[in-house]
């Protein structure tokens, strides 16, 4: 359906964006374009639709040359959908979905009935929404009447440029699966661009893996995770794989370090002789019961008083055999060094970035090599 025969785009101020580029997309299939930032994917995304035009080498799309074709008619057989959707503010849901049928000059309702379709097959209720202006619309919706205007003249061919990039993972996640279930459906040629490779892998039939502008390799996602062409690609799916451990990999307690714990009764330059002793910098506090209450740095201790008189409340807990990716949001979600692990009501200890890092990489390891995670100590994978 798509065809690229020895692409070449070269810029006037000399920036070879792709180079030699020979690829084709089946009818009825998903290709995604992962790959770094700058390798070329928007270029090669932006030529099928003759936003771009090649330096030199040809493209076909549903068998003709494009260069032979005229552009506005070109672009009304590809959907195009951006992650800056790009809705006219000042037209409702529905009007701004019906946007290419009017363009093409359908009947005004005719256009609207597809519209309403349309914003049913992306999940949103063409009753409550169709009437509603673009900034009455949460990212994911707007993201969603994107998809849904790029589908209204049902073009057989869609270009897709990080569509789901401009929303938080969960949303993101969930459109991915709405895309899914409606590409079952509809079953368009499309090219979407991303720079993740899990929503590469996840959405896609087949993936092509840009290095500087050149495809690497061009496969299913499970020989691209399992046969990596080159270092190269090896290199890009692997980073990914070790921020994939972070969901599966359980926090252990050997994986905690242990602070200086300060009790709020406790007078605080008692406390603070003992954070001198140990070269730390700053205490976890607990109260009476011995739950989490917080922290204190040395400093403020040092000014006497009871501890409680210097503590700091912070509630960033995980319990034991949390998930390490649970770790690091409630890290983030806090905006603090570390997160405190708790047994029940006891404090284990607490996990640093640093501490995640090496439990992480213990874990990657241990996977690499085919050993159950429990049954490797941090030695055991250094030594080898
Ligand atoms: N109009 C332009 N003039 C000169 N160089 C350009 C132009 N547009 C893009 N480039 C360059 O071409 C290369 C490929 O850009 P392109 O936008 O295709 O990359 P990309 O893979 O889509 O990156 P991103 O993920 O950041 O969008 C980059 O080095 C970019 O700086």
């Amino acid at each position: 359906m798509i065809r690229f025969e020895e692409v070449t785009k070269r810029y006037p101020d000399g920036t070879t964006a792709v180079r030699d580029l020979s690829f084709a997309v089946a009818e009825g299939e998903l290709v995604t374009l992962v790959g770094p930032s700058g390798c070329g994917k928007t270029t090669t995304m932006m030529m099928v639709n003759r936003l771009i035009e090649p330096t030199s080498g040809r493209i076909f799309v549903g068998g003709e040359d494009i260069a032979t074709l005229d552009p506005v008619r070109l672009r009304r057989r590809i959907g195009y959908v951006i992650q800056q959707v790009g809705l006219f503010p000042h037209r409702t849901v529905l009007d701004n979905t019906a946007t290419v049928p009017s363009l093409i000059g359908w009947k005004k309702a005719r256009a609207r009935a597809r519209a309403a379709e349309l914003l049913d097959l992306v999940g949103l209720d063409p009753k409550t929404y169709g009437p509603r202006y673009p900034d009455q619309l949460s990212g994911g919706q707007r993201q969603r009447v994107g998809v849904a205007r790029a589908l209204a003249a049902d073009p057989p061919v869609l270009l897709m440029d990080e569509p789901f990039g401009a929303v938080d993972p969960v949303v993101r996640e969930q459109l991915q699966d709405e895309f899914l279930r409606m590409q079952a459906a509809v079953r368009k040629t499309v090219l979407l661009v991303t720079h993740d490779i899990e929503e590469a892998v996840r959405l896609g039939d087949r993936i092509a893996v840009y290095g500087q502008g050149r495809i690497e390799q061009f496969d299913t996602p499970g020989a691209v995770l399992g046969t990596p062409a080159t270092p190269y690609v090896a290199e890009f799916v692997g980073a990914d794989r070790s921020l994939k451990r972070l969901s599966v990999t359980e926090i252990e307690p050997s994986d905690l370090a242990q602070p200086p714990v300060a009790r709020l009764d406790e007078p605080a330059e008692v406390a603070a002789d003992r954070l001198h002793a140990e070269g730390a910098r700053w205490a976890v506090v607990l109260d009476a019961e011995g739950d989490l209450h917080g922290w204190a740095g040395a400093g403020e201790l040092g000014a006497g008083g009871l501890v409680r008189d210097h503590a700091r409340r912070m509630n960033a807990w995980v319990p034991i055999g949390a998930p390490l990716k649970q770790a690091f949001g409630v890290m983030l979600q806090h905006d603090a060094g570390w997160v405190a692990v708790l047994d029940g009501a006891r404090f284990l200890g607490v996990l640093t970035p640093a501490k995640l890092h090496e439990a992480l990489r213990r874990s990657v390891d241990a996977e690499a090599r085919g050993i159950p995670r429990g049954q490797v100590s941090f030695e055991s994978v250094s030594d080898a």
